[in-house]
């Protein structure tokens, strides 16, 4: 699903991300763990195309990051959902539209549409509030918006950046448990995370911990992407 080698980025003379390579498998859970600062987001923004790739070489879902362009990136979009640490929800539209849009970009049909927003409103406890306006909901909800637009597309790849930040320890373990259940579907997922509590909902998964924008240690071997 991703292979990373010798992956290098650099903003002016500080070096966010130094020399990372690494394999994430199809179906792979990863944590993203290490201090503010360390690398974490600069990784996921690259993973989606948000920043290009500088140095190394890169694959995601099959889409190799040295030759894609603003003009393709929306292909590899497709593939892979983002749940942004700062939302990127529309606060003027309802949260039913918010998530429905996920949905529109990719032509579904309306009744589809409908049904699918509905039972991921549900699992993430936000059906009474679709039609309210996004601008008038807590940072939780609005958090928990922003993870149904994510999943409701049912992505090969979900990227989460600190989707339990704003989350109490409840609401935290049911969005875990959300996560959980997309990927027991099939889902390959990274989640950073500050939140030491959470990697214990998965103790089979993947960790990463970045330190100073290197690999600081990982729970499995390396080794052989060298
Ligand atoms: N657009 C940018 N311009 C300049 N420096 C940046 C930019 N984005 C990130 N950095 C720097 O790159 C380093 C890594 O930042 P990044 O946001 O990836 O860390 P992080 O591990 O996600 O931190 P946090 O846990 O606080 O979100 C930091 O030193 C940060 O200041």
């Amino acid at each position: 699903m991703i292979t990373l080698r010798h992956v290098s980025h650099n903003f002016g003379p500080h070096w966010a991300l130094k020399n990372i390579s690494l394999d994430v498998c199809k179906g792979d859970f990863l944590f993203l763990v290490g201090p503010s600062g360390a690398g974490k987001t600069t990784l996921l923004r690259l993973l989606h195309g948000a920043i290009p790739l500088q140095r190394g070489q890169a694959s995601v879902a099959g889409f190799d990051l040295q030759t894609l362009t603003s003009r393709n990136v929306h292909r590899l979009r497709r593939e892979v959902s983002v749940v942004f640490q700062d939302f990127k929800i529309l606060p003027e539209r309802t949260v039913f539209a918010n998530v429905a849009l996920a949905l529109e970009v990719r032509n579904m049909p309306r009744p589809h549409t409908e049904r699918r927003v509905r039972a991921v409103l549900r699992g993430l406890d936000l059906e009474a509030k679709a039609q309210n306006l996004c601008a008038e909901l807590s940072g939780g909800e609005q958090q928990r918006v922003a993870v149904a637009r994510a999943v409701v597309v049912g992505p090969q790849l979900l990227l989460a950046d600190e989707p339990t930040g704003n989350l109490d320890r409840e609401l935290a373990m049911r969005l875990m448990s959300i996560f959980l259940q997309f990927h027991a579907h099939g889902s390959t997922i990274i989640l950073a995370t500050h939140n030491q509590e959470i990697l214990s909902c998965l103790p089979t998964a993947k960790i990463l911990h970045l330190e100073d924008g290197s690999v600081a240690w990982a729970n499995w071997s390396l080794s052989d992407t060298e």
